[in-house]
């Protein structure tokens, strides 16, 4: 449903997107992440049809959506950063306006319930909070049944319950075989719905694949208290000093590691105490990918 490769955008002097190469599948919904002016945005802005590309190549349900706009415009539904509705209009009106513009136009009614606005339908668009706003956004989006839906950052301002009602309408649809791209600076909420992600920094992509794949790029994590009298050196794993006077194993093979350590503590009678042991979260992948910067571009998949 997407194809991008080898993509570039630049802005003057500036080069915000610098080759970027992934692809989504009909019915998958892809997160792309990164970090502020990572280059999210200008990358989405391309697959929407909004800009020419720098270099390399887009293609959405097989079309470039910028020179064959008008073959893709009405297969794909966008909800942007800002939305930008006359304040003056109703939300019905706001509703109505867009349908007809919009071919294939789902009821007016629907749009709006299927993102918790149905009985707002007569409230006028300045009256609405900010998370009400995203949500008509959400609903315009919608509008036009879109087999690609591209979520730019869709749930800023949403109160949990708002998300997580957001979170399985995109499962819905996307059980109904629509494709979403989403961009979000909500690493739960890339957790919950991606199939598969990507963490942009720089312009480039850093790391992608399933968020079970881009978790298993940071170590996972073991801790636990030693008895006293009993030396870091005699374990059967490499482990540090952690906080709080406890030991900390970092492993990329958690289940061997820690088979290794309770196998050691059962024949030496220790009991390990309050021991833990984790995956990395992405939030952890992030961060790490954050704070080393650009210095190492990889993939994890194959
Ligand atoms: N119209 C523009 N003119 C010049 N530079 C721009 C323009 N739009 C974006 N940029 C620059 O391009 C880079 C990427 O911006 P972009 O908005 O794509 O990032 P992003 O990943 O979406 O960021 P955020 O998470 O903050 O929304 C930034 O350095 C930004 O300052």
């Amino acid at each position: 449903m997407i194809e991008v490769n080898g993509l570039r955008r630049r802005y003057g002097d500036h080069e915000a997107v610098r080759g970027l190469d992934f692809t989504v599948r009909r019915g998958e919904v892809f997160a792309l992440l990164g970090t502020n002016g990572a280059g999210k945005t200008s990358t989405v802005e391309l697959l929407e049809g909004l800009a020419p590309a720098d270099g390399g190549q887009v293609r959405v349900l097989g079309h470039d959506p910028y020179l064959d706009r008008f073959a893709v415009r009405p297969r794909i539904g966008l909800m942007l950063q800002e939305g930008g509705f006359p304040a003056e209009l109703t939300v019905g009106e706001t509703a109505r306006m867009w349908a007809g513009c919009t071919t294939r136009a789902r009821p007016v009614v629907e749009s709006l319930s299927l993102v918790g606005l149905g009985r707002r339908a007569d409230v006028r668009v300045k009256q609405l909070s900010g998370g009400e706003r995203r949500r008509l956004d959400l609903a315009l989006a919608l509008t036009g049944r879109p087999e690609v839906l591209f979520l730019d950052e869709p749930t800023t301002g949403f109160d949990p319950q708002a998300r997580r009602d957001a979170w399985e309408l995109v499962r819905v649809l996307r059980d109904e075989g629509v494709t979403v791209l989403l961009t979000t600076h909500y690493l739960e909420e890339a957790e919950e719905l991606a199939d598969q992600l990507a963490i942009m920094n720089e312009g480039r992509i850093v790391v992608s694949g399933t968020p079970a794949e881009v978790m298993a790029e940071q170590p996972a994590r073991i801790r636990f208290g030693l008895p006293a009298g009993v030396p870091i050196g005699a374990l059967p794993v490499p482990a540090v000093a952690g906080e709080g006077g406890r030991v900390l194993v970092e492993t990329r093979e958690m289940q061997r590691s820690l088979t290794e350590l309770l196998l050691w503590a059962r024949d030496q009678g220790i009991e390990l105490a309050a021991l833990d042991a984790r995956s990395a979260t992405l939030e952890e992948v992030f961060l790490g990918i954050a704070a080393r910067g650009n210095e190492s571009v990889r993939e994890v998949v194959a």
